[in-house]
């Protein structure tokens, strides 16, 4: 399902968040957005989830406006990750992800206990996938912070959605599981936006990158013809050094301040 974001605005007490924002994402394609604190990621991913009404622009699902269609509807379509989860669930790990399922369901009837097997094997297998199953009886509250964010990834993947929206996925992981939630973020086959602050990680799994500073887009390509030293010292006032993955053969960048000799 192909994302297309229009001259997206936002305003917010006041202040102009982000500018005329336009962005794409073909069927199938893992889009990055990345930028310093502030630049306006979270605002901008919040209006492709539909957690924010853009004061202009538009949100396009395969040409459809996210924002005229009905919620049920368009969580059958996106699923999100926010970057902080505002509820403190007093749910099961498993609880949680089948909430997953509830865009699916008439009248929700996972929260009067009546998932369907189907529904139930869907959760299980979810939870398997970013390798929780064993956390699926824990209380969501007790979890560690990595593993409430892979609960919270398997609920997404759980609502089976054809684009994914990931606010900073990898908050909380440890390396490995980084690297398997981006892998199995790729592999999944959805269209996929993510906010990502690890540039590397960034250059690794995304197929084209979009830097916002100051709300604005200041650069869009793939990861390579993006993450150029001259922008990156510009942007992020760090100066970078270019090398190639000696596996992966992916560009990778090495940082030092730009004050140093
Ligand atoms: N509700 C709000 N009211 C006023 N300003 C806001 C509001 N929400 C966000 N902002 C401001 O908008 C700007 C962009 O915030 P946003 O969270 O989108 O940035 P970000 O790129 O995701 O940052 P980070 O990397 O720190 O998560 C920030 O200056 C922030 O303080």
């Amino acid at each position: 399902m192909r994302v297309d974001v229009e001259g997206v605005t936002v305003e917010l007490a006041g202040a102009r968040i982000v500018e005329d924002i336009a962005l794409r994402a073909d069927s199938g394609q893992v889009v990055g957005v990345v930028g310093p604190n502030g630049s306006g990621k979270s605002t901008l991913l919040r209006c492709t989830y539909r957690a924010l009404r853009p004061a202009a622009g538009t949100v396009r699902l395969d040409g459809d406006d996210l924002h005229a269609m009905d919620a049920r509807a368009g969580a059958r379509r996106l699923a999100a990750l926010p970057q902080e989860s505002a509820a403190e669930f007093d749910f099961t790990a498993a609880e949680v992800v089948a909430m997953g399922r509830l865009p699916h369901q008439r009248g929700g009837t996972l929260l009067t206990g009546r998932a369907s097997a189907a529904d139930a094997a869907l959760c299980a297998e979810a939870l398997d996938r970013v390798g929780a199953a064993h956390l699926a009886g824990r209380g969501f509250r007790s979890l560690s912070g990595g593993e409430k964010q892979r609960v919270l990834i398997a609920r997404a993947l759980a609502q089976q959605p054809r684009v994914l929206v990931l606010d900073e996925p990898t908050n909380h992981l440890d390396i490995a599981h980084q690297l398997e939630v981006l892998s199995l973020v790729r592999r999944s086959g959805l269209t996929v936006l993510a906010a990502l602050h690890d540039l590397n990680l960034a250059a690794s799994h995304c197929d084209l990158l979009y830097v916002l500073d100051g709300g604005r887009v200041v650069a869009s390509g793939p990861p390579r013809d993006v993450l150029r030293p001259r922008l990156l010292a510009e942007v992020f006032g760090v100066r970078a050094h270019r090398v190639t993955h000696p596996v992966t053969g992916a560009v990778q960048l090495l940082f030092d301040r730009i004050d140093q000799e």
